[in-house]
């Protein structure tokens, strides 16, 4: 039987190919994962920001679910653009069952200022969902957001990341540092251990999508059976290299470069 490495994820379009459920099926395909896809929203979106959102029904999203998990084994899945609490209400009961490693990019508000979830989603997201995650992984804003806390220095994102894992019950927290100022660092813990992955900052404003394309690196390495440090540090390597080889399309902020590893032979 040929038994393929399988993931699966449940997020938002994006028509222009950059971000959401395009960007992590390609990146799923670089990977040698094969990807399956639970359309939540359907947004009119560009390299120049959002201009539309329409939210699929709660029974829709439900009976897509439904129909991945009654016929396809897969090893891992992750969740991008949940807008509402109805929406993070119909994914959590479809996965509660799951025993699948469950990789949360807490999408709150993307890179060109547009708010992608409902505000009272967010307090509904921190008690429910982030417990049922293997992993989540918050940018700046979004790990401000879950924590309440203001992060402005690196030992302010390792504080928050073991918070959201001790208070918060993740399993474990990769606070991203692509807002900062400095050198793109990124925090993990996994609740034992606090693993740092460093790279330079990248001179380019092509950075739409890039935390669709590195959640969905992880949730790949992680379907291939790599144990979570691993899965982020090999996932670190391939978001950087989508960056360094970006496609400057668009009037905005082009999208990073799924096939760049093969450039940069990253294994
Ligand atoms: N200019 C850049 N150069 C190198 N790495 C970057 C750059 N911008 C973001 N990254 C990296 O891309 C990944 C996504 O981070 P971030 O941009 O913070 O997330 P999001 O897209 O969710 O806002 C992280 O590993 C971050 O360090
Ligand atoms: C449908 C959808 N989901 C998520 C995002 C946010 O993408 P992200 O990787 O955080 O990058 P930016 O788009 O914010 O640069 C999105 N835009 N659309």
């Amino acid at each position: 039987m040929n038994q393929v490495p399988a993931a699966l994820t449940i997020a938002g379009t994006d028509p222009s190919g950059g971000a959401g459920v395009q960007a992590d099926l390609k990146t799923f395909q670089e990977l040698k994962t094969y990807g399956m896809s639970v359309i939540t929203s359907v947004v009119a979106q560009n390299t120049t920001g959002v201009q539309d959102a329409e939210h699929m029904s709660v029974p829709m999203i439900k009976q897509q679910l439904g129909s991945v998990i009654s016929d396809i084994p897969f090893q891992a899945f992750k969740t991008g653009m949940l807008a509402n609490i109805e929406i993070m209400d119909a994914v959590a009961e479809k996965i509660s069952g799951l025993d699948i490693p469950y990789i949360m990019d807490p999408v709150m508000v993307t890179t060109s200022g547009h708010t992608l979830i409902a505000e009272d989603s967010r307090a509904y997201l921190r008690k429910n969902l982030l417990p049922m995650t293997a992993l989540v992984t918050p940018n700046i804003l979004e790990t401000e957001v879950i924590t309440g806390e203001t992060i402005k220095t690196p030992e302010d994102m390792q504080q928050a990341a073991k918070q959201i894992v001790h208070q918060f019950g993740a399993g474990a927290a990769l606070v991203k540092g692509g807002h900062m100022a400095d050198e793109a660092v990124d925090f993990l813990y996994d609740g034992e251990k606090l693993h740092t992955f460093s790279t330079e900052r990248i001179d380019t404003t092509n950075t739409h999508g890039t935390g669709c394309t590195y959640s969905a690196a992880i949730a790949a390495y992680v379907s291939h059976g790599y144990k979570l440090p691993d899965a982020v540090r090999k996932a670190k390597d391939f978001i950087t290299a989508a960056i360094r080889h970006s496609f400057s399309v668009g009037q905005g902020s082009g999208p990073t470069n799924q096939w760049a590893h093969r450039i940069e032979r990253v294994k």
